[in-house]
């Protein structure tokens, strides 16, 4: 990387150099190799090259979430109510929030006081990390710093955990949430040994290679987060889920603080109003009271109410791509990332509810995509059976449009949405949209089925459907994958968006 070239542009096409280039994965895949334990010594090594002992971690004084779903929510819930304190002049005096995957662009990731770092920010830090390690020898005399070579760099993921260490400690942040990447025992995010608080969202059945296929694995997984001496909580889960959770807690010998929906929540208008966000805003009320008793002295919770700031937050945290409505003229968007079977179930409930309230007579419109997994077709059934039991009149979706998540018609993808981690092939021919497009046409042969390259075309398409301003507005609800609510929200701001 030529030293001259250094902006945040620059800083995202050398991050996208670090992304396992597809036939990679494929022969680990092939060959069964998976994450373990060598994966954070790794991290220790790199946090080492960079100058970094895991105990400087302590500093950030971490709020770490594992879970299947509801992670990035449940950050963003604590993330929001500790804003509250430091906008009072209160401690946190520096808050800061790592959440994957993004959803607009890289640096969303990364924030300080709820806000993405600048683009120019981003790139400075992007680049002294990446200095650092080449570095020979290493600055840090550390004997983690040997685990790895000199100009070694971590995969994208990994690349992304180390430079939000890097930048939360030169920035002075002393609160962190984070979001764990995938599983938590062997994650990039676990190399934090004394957080303030460990929460487990709900569990289930995602990322079944690196993870394995039993919620029992998963939750192992997951479970890999909590830390003796570090108050650790989760939700009510699936009973396998919960005795591994249990049996992993009795071995580090800490105590699981299994959570009911907190009642002081009887009132506050989380939203979506669903039982699985309520779980998110209980998990993250633990876990910010935690925190904030560790770093304000004078903080005590009040277990009949909650506070103002506590409410405030909960109710205006912004986590965008989760159950968003657009308005246009002639046509509602109705934006969720959900990419498991369980989430698309609720973000079908959740779209019909949504209908049903503007009693809108319009047409259906369904936006999916889901790249590089091949079980994502057995998401569809659930999808197409969730929106007519949640109809009274058993209404489906009128047109049904696949699309890949390439971006843009003419100009491919966003910078910040390369991804070389599936096969170009299947993209150009469309291979999996083919699939879907075929599963829906069994599953509800009286929908238009439609094949779209690139999501900027599908909107287009949908807009066509739209009728005229002044007919009924036409429904949209576009899901599957993040990657395709990040481009159409891209779109559909234009400007506007991150
Ligand atoms: N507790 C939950 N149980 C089930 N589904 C949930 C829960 N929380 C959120 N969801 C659904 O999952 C979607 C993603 O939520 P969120 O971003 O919080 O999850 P995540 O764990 O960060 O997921 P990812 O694996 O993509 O990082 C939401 O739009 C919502 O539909
Ligand atoms: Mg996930
Ligand atoms: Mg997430």
């Amino acid at each position: 990387m030529a030293t001259a070239a250094r902006s945040y542009n620059d800083a995202i096409d050398a991050l996208n150099s670090l992304q396992t280039p597809f036939a990679v994965i494929e022969a680990r895949r092939k060959a069964g190799i998976r994450p373990d334990a060598a994966s954070v010594r790794e991290m220790r090594g790199y946090l080492a090259r960079i100058g970094y002992s895991s105990q400087d971690l302590d500093r950030l004084n971490m709020v770490h979430v594992a879970g299947t779903k509801g992670k990035g929510s449940t950050c963003a819930f604590v993330d929001s109510i500790l804003s509250r304190y430091q906008q009072q002049g209160r401690r946190p005096h520096k808050l800061g929030l790592f959440t994957s995957p993004h959803l607009i662009a890289v640096r969303e990731r990364i924030r300080i006081n709820s806000a993405p770092i600048s683009e120019a920010l981003f790139a400075k830090y992007f680049f002294q990390v990446w200095d650092r390690l080449e570095a020979h020898p290493a600055i840090a005399a550390d004997a983690d710093a040997d685990a790895v070579a000199p100009g070694t760099k971590p995969i994208y993921a990994r690349y992304l955990t180390l430079l939000s260490y890097h930048v939360f400690l030169s920035e002075g942040v002393d609160a962190a949430v984070y979001e764990t990447g995938i599983g938590g025992e062997y994650d990039a995010t676990n190399v934090v040994d004394r957080p303030v608080a460990t929460g487990i969202s709900t569990l289930g059945i995602d990322h079944v290679f690196v993870l394995g296929p039993a919620v029992e694995t998963i939750a192992w997984h997951k479970a890999g987060i909590m830390k003796p001496g570090c108050p650790a909580f989760t939700v009510e889960q699936v009973a396998a889920a919960a005795q591994v959770l249990q049996d992993r807690a009795a071995e580090k010998g800490l105590a699981l603080t299994v959570l009911d929906i907190d009642p002081r929540l009887a009132g506050v208008r989380i939203r979506p109003d669903a039982a699985f966000q309520k779980r998110n805003a209980t998990l993250a009320v633990a876990l910010a009271e935690t925190a904030l008793k560790r770093l304000d002295p004078a903080f005590s919770p009040d277990p009949q109410a909650l506070p103002r700031e506590f409410v405030d937050g909960l109710e205006q945290v912004v986590w965008r791509g989760r159950c968003e409505v657009k308005e246009e003229d002639t046509i509602i968007w109705h934006v969720d990332g959900a990419h498991t079977v369980d989430s698309l179930k609720m973000a079908a409930r959740w779209f019909v509810g949504e209908c049903a309230a503007r009693d809108s007579a319009g047409s259906r419109v369904l936006v999916f995509n889901q790249q590089g997994r091949v079980e994502a077709v057995d998401f569809l059934d659930g999808l197409c059976d969730a929106v007519k039991r949640a109809d009274p009149a058993g209404k489906g979706f009128e047109h049904v449009i696949f699309c890949t998540n390439v971006t843009y018609a003419a100009t491919g993808y966003k910078r910040d949405f390369v991804n070389h981690q599936h096969d170009p092939a299947d993209i150009a021919k469309m291979t999996m949209q083919r699939v879907f497009a075929e599963r829906w046409s069994a599953l509800d042969p009286a929908a238009n089925v439609m094949l779209i390259p690139t999501i900027e075309e599908a909107i287009d398409m949908a807009r066509k459907l739209a009728g005229k301003e002044g007919a009924p507005k036409v429904q949209a609800l576009i899901t599957g994958s993040l990657h395709l609510v990040g481009g159409a929200l891209g779109i559909l701001e234009g400007a506007d968006a991150l």
